[in-house]
């Protein structure tokens, strides 16, 4: 099965709180609350991978000096097996906004359980929630 490396973050506002982005019809996992990021290009390393994505999906930008690598998410779906590293990120430049459609949402990790998540990212809530 293809390994599929893809590069997310954990934006955490002043007050604590995680930004999700909602993947808009037509893409795959249609509807669910996610980490922004994308796919890693070949050649780039996952932090440039992740400063693009975040440029590209939410106009903001950030610098390697400001990911933190937090944990990651290793999971076979049907088709493929996702190997996600999730960056903590507190300090960027500009305010998200929703550049390819999506939805987004500030949520503490204690009330994520409320927003369906892709099934790699379960693992994830609560690695965030005992670490913020
Ligand atoms: N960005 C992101 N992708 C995730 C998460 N959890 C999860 O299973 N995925 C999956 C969904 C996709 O199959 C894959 C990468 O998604 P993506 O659609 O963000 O990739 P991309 O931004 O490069 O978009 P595209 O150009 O391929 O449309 O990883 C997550 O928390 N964040
Ligand atoms: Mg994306």
């Amino acid at each position: 099965m293809k390994t599929v490396l893809v590069s997310a973050a954990a934006l955490i506002d002043i007050d604590g709180r995680v930004l999700l982005t909602q993947r808009p019809q037509g893409k795959p996992m249609a509807g669910l609350w996610e980490f922004p990021g994308g796919k890693i290009e070949p050649g780039e390393t996952p932090e440039a991978a992740l400063i693009r994505e975040l440029h590209e999906e939410l106009g903001i930008e950030t610098w390697e000096s400001c990911l933190a690598p937090l944990t990651f998410a290793s999971h076979s779906y049907s088709d493929f097996h996702l190997l996600m590293p999730l960056f903590a990120c507190r300090k960027w430049g500009g305010t998200p906004v929703s550049r390819e459609g999506q939805t987004l949402k500030w949520v503490r990790p204690n009330e994520m359980r409320a927003y369906p998540m892709p099934e790699a990212d379960v693992p994830l809530i609560s690695i965030l929630r005992d670490w913020l």
